[in-house]
């Protein structure tokens, strides 16, 4: 597939996001060890030039073919999001955006990092089914370029460089997933105030890979404005889950992040498809959410603390339309964002 990067109007800020160098970080270059810690304290998202290492190009084209599906075929692999279940097709609408509830405009496709690595992947469509090979290495990859983030992350913390890492195996059960996102954006949506495709929202995990060639992607800075997130060719835009927030006792940041119509989009275009393409790791099942560091919730109230399954359970429940009753279903759904002020959320 060859969709281009579209050009952003000047006009339009976007988030001056720092570029980390994976090569660098891989041949522990000091200044760049600095510079991912300083990125990952300070907003948690970063850009990640990796060039040919990730590339994404034959999951995008797998993407069109999986949501080219029809929505029968499609609704036979529905996760049940209701219970708390994470894995396979997500309709659009069936989560919601704000406090009113207002339904999501995103499909999804949750693909189990374990079915695809360790088990006979059965039960997912043909189009998966013929690219298990390519997925089990774009995993496999992404999986690796997350244990070199842990491990640096690790001992900036003061930590054993594995203690990361070591609650993040590949080969143990854990939520981890590659999602395939698509969104249809029509440029009259656009003049919504805004269109919004997926709503504010922290991602649940350790470290997220996404790429997306649109653009639409928004972060919510610490000053409560919206800022959109330029996609670069051969750069994985990079971010940290609530996950880190919890192992590092606040350190590390998990930012509030939704996507919108591109902002180059105007009203004569045609209507476009949005795909992205994202590697979710997260704690493996067991692992406790609390702090790796000490003064954690741990030591206060240790049967409340939740294993990073139960958190994601939680918190896909949470999520759910179906689930959804008044504003204060809003409020139980956050996650560690709850320490900002009210104002901030839409
Ligand atoms: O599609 C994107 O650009 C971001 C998707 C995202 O934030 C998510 O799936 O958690
Ligand atoms: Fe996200």
């Amino acid at each position: 597939m060859t969709v281009p990067f579209p050009d952003f109007p000047e006009s339009v800020p976007t988030a001056p996001l720092v570029v980390i160098d994976y090569n660098l970080l891989v041949q522990k270059d000091p200044e760049e060890l600095n510079r991912l810690f300083k990125a990952s304290t300070d907003l948690g998202f970063f850009y990640l030039k990796v060039g040919a290492q990730l590339d994404p190009i034959p999951i995008f084209t797998l993407a069109e073919s999986v949501f080219g599906q029809s929505l029968d075929t499609k609704m036979k692999y529905a996760m049940d999001g209701k219970n708390g279940v994470y894995f396979g097709y997500k309709a659009v609408g069936s989560t919601y955006t704000d406090k009113k509830g207002t339904p999501d405009m995103i499909e999804f496709w949750n693909i189990a990092k374990d079915e695809i690595l360790m088990q006979d992947a059965t039960d997912h469509p043909k189009p998966i089914l013929d690219a298990k090979e390519v997925l089990k290495q774009f995993i496999i990859k992404s999986h690796d370029i997350v244990l070199v983030i842990l491990e640096i992350l690790s001992t900036k913390l003061g930590l054993d460089p594995h203690a990361l890492p070591d609650l993040h195996r590949l080969t143990h059960p854990s939520g981890d997933q590659l999602r395939l996102t698509k969104s249809i954006i029509c440029p009259f949506q656009q003049q919504l105030s805004p269109h919004v495709a997926l709503g504010a929202h922290t991602d649940f995990g350790s470290v997220t890979i996404l790429f997306n060639r649109l653009g639409g992607l928004q972060v919510l800075k610490p000053d409560g404005e919206w800022t959109y997130v330029r996609p670069l060719p051969d750069h994985a835009i990079v971010n940290l889950g609530d996950a880190m927030v919890k192992l590092s006792n606040g350190l590390l940041k998990s930012n509030i992040h939704r996507v919108v119509a591109p902002p180059w989009l105007s009203v004569e275009d045609e209507v476009v498809d949005r795909f992205s393409v994202v590697y979710f790791s997260r704690p493996e099942n067991d692992v406790h959410m609390t702090s790796l560091l000490g003064h954690g919730e741990q030591e206060q109230d240790a049967d409340h603390v939740l294993t990073a399954q139960e958190w994601i359970a939680r918190r896909v429940k949470n999520f759910q339309t179906a689930n959804y009753k008044d504003e204060t279903s809003y409020e139980m759904r956050k996650g560690t964002e709850g320490n900002r002020d009210d104002g901030v959320y839409v």
